[in-house]
């Protein structure tokens, strides 16, 4: 029998598509029942570790918040060593998140400018909102407190709160997609914010068995130290 190599290369590869728009999602690129067994895994992941993390007391959690604003500084040190100007973006703590917005509202005096993430429209990626301690805010979507004010800002150092992480910086989150989504359409644009996943040590896992739309942080830090770079 004769080989046919042609029979066998699709005329315009899949994996490509990624490369002429790298926003481009495919749900084939994943084979259907696989991704079903990692996304019902994941499912069950998110909520012992969101158990775990309930179980914290509020003490060892101010604890964990604080080793992190060190680790997030000295990152910051290295990287930025003049913050003017630069567009730095938190979150609002939900579910027992570390509380860092001490040390986002510390960043103005350091001249940069803070920010929160805003789901603007549902399965699409967040959009930032400048913050600052005491600016009025409103109930987003999820219920999530997001400033009301309706300018924009476009980080160049986001974090991204981690229910679950692994080494390599591959983030569990709450199962929507929405960093994800985000750093898709960031590359899309050309513009590489630096990512830092942010949340508890304990809560590394040896895998979440990454998919093809997951995209690694560049950094992790933990109550623990650093991991990264990572990209
Ligand atoms: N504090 C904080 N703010 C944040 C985030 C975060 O992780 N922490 N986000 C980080 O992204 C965004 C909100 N993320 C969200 C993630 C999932 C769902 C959601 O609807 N989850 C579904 C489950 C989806 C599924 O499993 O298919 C649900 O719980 O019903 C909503 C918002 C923006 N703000
Ligand atoms: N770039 C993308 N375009 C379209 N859909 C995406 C993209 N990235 C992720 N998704 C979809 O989002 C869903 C949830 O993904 P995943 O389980 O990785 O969420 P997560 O990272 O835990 O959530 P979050 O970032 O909101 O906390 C998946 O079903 C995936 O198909």
């Amino acid at each position: 029998m004769t080989s046919r190599p042609e029979a066998r290369s699709p005329a315009s590869p899949p994996c490509l598509a990624a490369e002429i728009a790298p926003d481009y999602f495919d749900p084939l690129a994943v084979e259907p029942q696989q991704a079903t067994d990692v996304m019902r895994w994941r499912k069950a992941q998110r909520s012992s570790l969101l158990a775990a993390r309930a179980a914290i007391s509020s003490s060892a959690r101010a604890a964990i918040a604080t080793a992190i604003a060190h680790g997030l500084d000295r990152l910051l040190e290295e990287l930025f060593p003049d913050l003017t100007g630069k567009v730095i973006s938190g979150y609002w703590p939900i579910k027992s998140e570390p509380d860092l917005r001490f040390w986002l509202g510390s960043l103005s005096a350091r001249g940069a400018q803070a920010a929160l993430p805003v789901v603007e429209t549902i399965a699409r990626p967040l959009i930032f909102r400048p913050w600052h301690p005491g600016a009025p805010m409103i109930r987003g979507h999820w219920n999530i407190l997001v400033p009301e004010s309706t300018a924009e800002a476009d980080p160049d150092f986001m974090l991204a709160p981690l229910v679950g992480w692994q080494s390599e910086g591959y983030r569990l989150g709450y199962g929507g997609g929405y960093f994800d989504r985000t750093l898709a359409a960031c590359r899309a644009r050309g513009r590489k914010p630096v990512v830092v996943g942010v949340g508890l040590s304990s809560a590394k896992l040896a895998t979440i068995f990454p998919q093809p739309h997951d995209i690694a942080m560049d950094y992790i830090i933990t109550e623990t130290g650093q991991v990264g770079p990572l990209r």
